[in-house]
C-alpha cells in the first residue's frame, strides 16, 4: 500500500540536448545517433521515464534542430521542449527557467543513455533527506596526470584519493539550482555541471557512487561502446 511518505516529491527532469557533438565527428548531432531501434536521446529520456518518481521531462534542444520532431517523443505528452543556448549551463538554465513549479531538478546529459535504474534510484533517494542534492559520481581508479600548460609533458601526478567522475544526472533543489547557477553565470564561472554552480555558491553537494558505464557518448569509440553496454543491460542485440 502507499502512504503519504512514499509519495515522490514532485521532481522535473531536463535533458539538454542542444550540442553539436563536434568531438563526435558523425553526419548529426551524438544525440541524434542510433544504438539499436533507438536515438541516443530516446535511451537517455526512456531510462528517466522508467523511474515512478520522473513524469515529467523537458528537452533543450538546438534552435536548429530538425531531428525531435520526427520522433515518437515529439508526441509524448510527458515531454515538453525549449530552445538552448550557447553552452551546456544555458541549455540547463533555459530548461529551468520554463519549469513554472517543481519541488526538484534531475538534469541529465541525452549523451549518456547507459544510465542503469538502480543508479537513479539511489541518487533520487536523496530527494528524501538532502537539502542540497547531488551528482551522480564514479570514483577515480587511473593514475591522473596533469600536464605542463600548452605541453603534452607531465607536469606532475594529481593525487585521486577523493577524486571523482562527475556523472549525470544530477539532482537539486530547483530554486537553488536556478539561483545558483544565473548568479555563476552572471559573475562568468565556468560552469560544466550543475554541482559546479552550487560550488561556486558555497554549498557542497553529496556524490553517490555510480556506475562507470554511465558514459557520455563523446568520442567516435563511444558509440560502440554505449551499443555494448547496452545490449549487457538489456540482453538485446543492438546493431
Ligand atoms: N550548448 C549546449 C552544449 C551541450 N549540450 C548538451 O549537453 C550534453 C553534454 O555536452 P557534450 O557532451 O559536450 O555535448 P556537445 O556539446 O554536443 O559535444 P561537443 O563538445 O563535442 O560539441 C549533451 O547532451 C549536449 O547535447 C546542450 O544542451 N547545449
Ligand atoms: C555534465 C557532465 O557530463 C559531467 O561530467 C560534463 O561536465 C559535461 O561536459 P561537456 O563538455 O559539456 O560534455
Amino acid at each position: 500500500m502507499t502512504t503519504i511518505t512514499d509519495a515522490w516529491p514532485d521532481i522535473i527532469a531536463v535533458v539538454p540536448a542542444a550540442g553539436i557533438g563536434s568531438r563526435m565527428q558523425s553526419g548529426r548531432p551524438k544525440q541524434y545517433l542510433t544504438i539499436g531501434q533507438s536515438t541516443i536521446l530516446e535511451h537517455s529520456i526512456a531510462s528517466l521515464l522508467a523511474h515512478p518518481a520522473i513524469n515529467r521531462v523537458i528537452v533543450v534542444l538546438s534552435p536548429d534542430d530538425n531531428y525531435f520532431q520526427q520522433l515518437p517523443l515529439a508526441n509524448d505528452s510527458r515531454i515538453h521542449t525549449v530552445t538552448g543556448g550557447k553552452q551546456r549551463a544555458d541549455s540547463v538554465l533555459a530548461g529551468l527557467q520554463a519549469v513554472e513549479q517543481a519541488d526538484w531538478a534531475l538534469v541529465h546529459d541525452a549523451a549518456r543513455p547507459c544510465l542503469a535504474a538502480e543508479d537513479l534510484s539511489r541518487l533520487l533517494s536523496l530527494c528524501r533527506h538532502s537539502r542540497v542534492g547531488g551528482i551522480l559520481a564514479a570514483p577515480v581508479c587511473d593514475t591522473m596526470k596533469r600536464s605542463e600548460p600548452g605541453k603534452d609533458a607531465i607536469a606532475h601526478t594529481v593525487e585521486r584519493e577523493a577524486l571523482w567522475h562527475a556523472l549525470t544526472p544530477q539532482l537539486f533543489p530547483l530554486a537553488l539550482l536556478r539561483q545558483c547557477l544565473e548568479r555563476a553565470l552572471h559573475e562568468g564561472a565556468i560552469i560544466t555541471d550543475e554541482a559546479s554552480a552550487l560550488e561556486y555558491c558555497g554549498y557542497h553537494p553529496e556524490l553517490i557512487a555510480g556506475r562507470s558505464d554511465n558514459i557520455k557518448v563523446t568520442r567516435p569509440e563511444d558509440l560502440a561502446l554505449a551499443a555494448f553496454y547496452l545490449t549487457q543491460r538489456h540482453n538485446k542485440e543492438y546493431a
